[in-house]
């Protein structure tokens, strides 16, 4: 992609990594309308990759014509050559492992990693260390998003107080806290008191939040390390069976409906659990129930075990062939709402050891699209409409961002990503923005690449690379 400072200027075409001098707030954050103060013409983009390619001019961080052959005084000129427009990517779940683990992965890098995979807002969960319960913790994380500027970073609040599923944290105060918390999970972790879940649903009634769950009934995976099967029984791995994700899906379901509370269920696994909510969903049509599905349990199954190599461990495990049919046919017909990454970064000595000992969880911001692509898209079980519903507007309106996930039209916000549908390329850990490396997908060629990611008119990556505001360094 041609981009120009200055459409015939020939000194205007390298694309450097920082800009200056733009004229931009001095805040430089751009969290708020209008901030940005750059007019940028996104030359040649297909919005949902429809139609022959039109022009779209931003101004005051919003869209603000769409048309062919714009002329016009911006101030920068990206030449997209029929790049597709989609509105930017949301991720309602994510862990960006600060506080406590910064040898794993940071707000920073992690916003980096959220950029460059075509995300405008991501939700960074709670389990870190200290725990994200109190509302010192998640605005610490809400300040430091906004310090870093490249991505909306939605700290997650705890249910429990330390995770520990014993007491609730201070829901309320996290809400009205500078954060604004809407999202609350022990993700990591099960809510698996269902009195505890029924009040936890109750009380973030009360301000429109939302209980997202890992499913997951303990006392049937004590110990366990893979999918309950054969696989399992082959490589001598305590099993993880299905009904320890759909025993609590389906009470949780039931405890929504009958406190009226809203319910989202974290990174669903198995066939069973997409029937159920296909079910429930069927009943009754309104339930504030809602889902998110992982990249790679849209891809992978545990045949991936053989080696034990834990890059493969994560949690709920991979499971079968059956199990990733069934997901992609649900997230198709909206059964399943959303992709969610569940990026989990890991340090190197957290994964490179046995299989018992390493910890679940892999890297999925920069390798989400591609996948989605690879199970979606290229089988046409999903258009780019249906990936903007599934990685955008349906994670934001199930999270009430008001600015994200809105139409490609004029005059809404500018978040946005620029995909190229026909370029590939290969997936190395090692090159990933994450200071962790434990991608499942190593060496295998993706298609789709983001061209570049917009945050409310400005551009945070473009190629490759990520572009900040110029206060932040
Ligand atoms: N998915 C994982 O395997 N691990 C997550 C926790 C979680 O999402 O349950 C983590 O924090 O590492
Ligand atoms: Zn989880
Ligand atoms: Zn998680």
């Amino acid at each position: 992609m041609n981009r120009r400072k200055d459409e015939g200027s020939p000194s205007g075409g390298d694309m450097a990594d920082a800009r200056s001098g733009d004229g931009r707030g001095t805040d430089g954050r751009g969290l708020d309308d209008g901030e940005a103060g750059d007019r940028v013409l996104l030359r040649g983009v297909r919005p949902y990759g429809e139609g022959e390619p039109v022009d779209l001019l931003v101004a005051g961080g919003r869209i603000a014509e769409i048309g062919t052959d714009l002329s016009t005084d911006a101030d920068e000129i990206l030449h997209a050559d029929g790049a597709i427009a989609l509105p930017g990517f949301v991720d309602l779940h994510t862990h960006l492992r600060e506080p406590g683990r910064e040898d794993a992965e940071t707000v920073e890098t992690g916003s980096v990693a959220a950029a460059l995979g075509g995300y405008t807002a991501v939700f960074a969960m709670a389990n870190t260390d200290p725990v994200a319960d109190n509302a010192v913790i998640v605005e610490h994380v809400w300040r430091r998003g906004r310090e870093v500027g490249l991505v909306d970073v939605h700290p997650v609040g705890a249910v429990t107080v330390g995770l520990k599923g014993s007491e609730l944290a201070e829901l309320g105060t996290m809400a009205r806290s500078a954060a604004g918390v809407r999202l609350f999970s022990d993700d990591g972790r099960c809510v698996d008191d269902p009195l505890l879940m029924r009040r936890a649903l109750e009380y973030t009634r009360v301000f429109g939040g939302v209980v997202a769950q890992h499913a997951e009934e303990p006392r049937l995976t004590v110990q366990a390390q893979a999918h309950e099967g054969a696989q399992a029984a082959r490589l001598g791995l305590t099993g993880w069976p299905a009904p320890a994700e759909e025993s609590i899906v389906a009470r949780d379901c039931m405890l929504a409906g009958h406190t009226a509370g809203t319910l989202h269920v974290c990174h669903v696994s198995t066939s069973g659990t997409a029937e159920f909510l296909r079910w429930w969903r069927s009943r009754d049509s309104t339930a504030a129930v809602s889902a998110e599905v992982t990249p790679h349990h849209l891809l992978l199954t545990d045949e991936l075990l053989g080696n034990y190599d834990p890059v493969h461990k994560v949690n709920p495990p991979l499971r079968t062939d059956a199990d990733v049919r069934a997901l992609r046919e649900a997230l198709a017909d909206g059964t399943v709402d959303c992709v969610a990454t569940d990026h989990a970064p890991h340090a190197e000595q957290d994964k490179d050891c046995e299989w018992s000992a390493a910890r679940p969880g892999m890297l999925g911001l920069q390798t989400a699209l591609g996948v989605v692509m690879h199970t979606m898209v290229e089988p046409g079980l999903l258009d780019w409409r249906g990936v903007a519903r599934v990685m955008s507007e349906r994670p934001a309106r199930i999270a009430g961002l008001a600015d994200q996930g809105r139409p490609v039209a004029e005059g809404e916000p500018a978040n946005l990503v620029l995909v190229d549908p026909g370029s590939r390329w290969t997936v190395r850990g090692a090159d990933l923005a994450s200071v962790s490396a434990n991608t499942p997908f190593e060496g295998m060629e993706l298609p789709g690449r983001i061209r570049a990611t917009m945050l409310r008119g400005r551009i945070t990556a473009h190629e490759g690379k990520v572009e900040r505001a110029e206060m932040e360094r």
